[in-house]
């Protein structure tokens, strides 16, 4: 096993930027810069020194295998962020035998491969380090602690303990079953295809969390949409003018709003129209308004827009409420605007409470495959009880699917447990 190490923090001038040394050699890598290493788990500042010339005066923390972040002996060392300092620690590290530079991820994928992670946690990491607002930091932080695989596992408990019930059923087969496993069986197998249908359902709400919440801005032309636009995102980022038909592509603006990411998007002005170009446009807007989780239509005095019919939760406003007494909204004032964020930061609020812990396709596809096991087994347990092993069989492949949950793939492991831990009456 190669010694790897790497920045781990981002390139350019910084107060302190870390390296980080993972593998067998880490140890002797820090001895080769001078280092005498400090007791397990403590930082001791310590002088690097390469080809007899002082490099730095660094922190230096050592953590011994396995309890490390990659499950290796690591060296981590607070270097001073600058770029000379960095780029001399990283020469002499590759100058060293059996040491070479981490590729993306490597740190990571050790740890998976020493199950210091499972795969959902790795997923709520690299969430994590992606994380821009409260919200997505909320959600990849209870990813990352685990919540998924503790769920996962509870529904594995479940379902062993389902298929031992049965596999005892099968023991009996020529005898008199003691008791009748079914109802058991049924309530065992209902309640975890419940939870998994739960978290399926808010697979979508979680994903948007992590992407963001998309919300338009549509109306007919020169309602003052992108105005309003600019004055949500406190820059100029659309072109406003007393031109109708002014914006044709659609332009987006990323925001945090009230810890929710949210992306607006300006749009054409919907009308009939002869323009190509601007038909275009107005064909973008029209599919980006449906496709969006929430819109604002924006209406200008005594105006309609025939060409959209607003959603339950949509916001319909009256704009120029600084020259239109009926007004609700200015865009060229600000007045209205708190209100304005106020609602659709509370329906986005609202629509995120129904935030799963699954977040990920991968996971929806292993829970549906779940699902449908288990409908099978359900199935079958009222036509055909007798049909006993099948009915297992189906719950392994249930328990498979929930394995790959979290990248647990030894299936001996499943059969072992419930072959010997649960035989009723022998
Ligand atoms: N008084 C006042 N004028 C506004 C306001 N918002 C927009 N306007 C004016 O209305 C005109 C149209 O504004 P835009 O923001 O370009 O309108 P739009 O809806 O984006 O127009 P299209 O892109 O052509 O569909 C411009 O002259 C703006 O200065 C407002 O709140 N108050
Ligand atoms: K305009
Ligand atoms: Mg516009």
């Amino acid at each position: 096993m190669d010694t790897i190490f790497a920045l781990a923090t981002p390139r350019g001038k910084s107060g302190v930027a870390v390296i980080r040394i993972s593998g067998p050699r880490a140890h002797d890598a820090a001895k080769a810069l001078g280092i005498s290493l400090p007791a397990v788990r403590t930082a001791a500042t310590r002088r690097l020194t390469w080809n007899d010339m002082v490099l730095d005066e660094a922190l230096v923390l050592r953590f011994d295998a396995p309890a490390s972040f990659t499950g290796e002996n690591v060296i981590e060392l607070q270097v001073h962020g600058a770029t000379a300092i960095v780029n001399a620690v990283l020469t002499a590290l590759s100058e060293q035998p059996g040491l070479r530079t981490a590729e993306a991820g490597e740190f990571t994928r050790r740890a998976l491969e020493n199950n210091r992670l499972d795969l959902a946690q790795v997923e709520g990491l690299s969430d994590l380090i992606e994380a821009e607002t409260e919200a997505q930091r909320r959600q990849a932080m209870r990813v990352f602690s685990g919540a998924l695989g503790e769920l996962a596992e509870s529904w594995r408990m479940w379902l062993i303990r389902a298929a031992a019930l049965l596999e005892a059923t099968i023991d009996f087969a020529d005898e008199e079953v003691p008791v009748d496993v079914g109802p058991e069986v049924k309530e065992l197998l209902a309640g975890v295809r419940t939870e998994l249908a739960r978290q399926v359902d808010g697979i979508g709400v979680a994903e948007r969390i992590r992407d963001g919440f998309e919300v338009a801005i549509v109306g007919p032309p020169n309602s003052g949409k992108s105005t309003l636009l600019n004055a949500l995102a406190g820059r100029e980022a659309a072109i406003t003018s007393d031109v109708a038909g002014t914006t044709r592509d659609v332009i987006e603006v990323r925001m945090d709003l009230g810890g929710l990411p949210v992306t607006f998007l300006d749009t054409a002005g919907l009308r009939e129209t002869a323009d190509k170009v601007e038909g275009l446009g107005i064909e973008r807007a029209l599919k980006r308004a449906e496709a969006a989780d929430l819109r604002i239509i924006l209406l200008g005095h005594g105006e309609s827009s025939p060409a959209f019919t607003p959603g339950a939760d949509d916001i319909v406003l009256r704009s120029k409420s600084d020259v239109d007494a009926e007004g609700d909204v200015s865009g060229a004032t600000g007045a209205g605007l708190d209100r304005l964020v106020g609602r659709i930061s509370e329906a986005l609020a609202a629509r995120a409470t129904g935030a799963g812990i699954a977040m990920r396709d991968r996971h929806r596809i292993a829970m549906q495959r779940a699902i449908e096991a288990l409908g099978i087994a359900e199935d079958r347990l009222d036509s055909a009880p007798e049909l006993a092993e099948l009915i297992a069989e189906e719950l392994r492949d249930a328990v498979r699917a929930l394995d790959s949950l979290v990248g647990r793939v030894d299936v001996e492991h499943v059969l072992d447990d419930i072959f010997s831990s649960f035989c009723i009456g022998k």
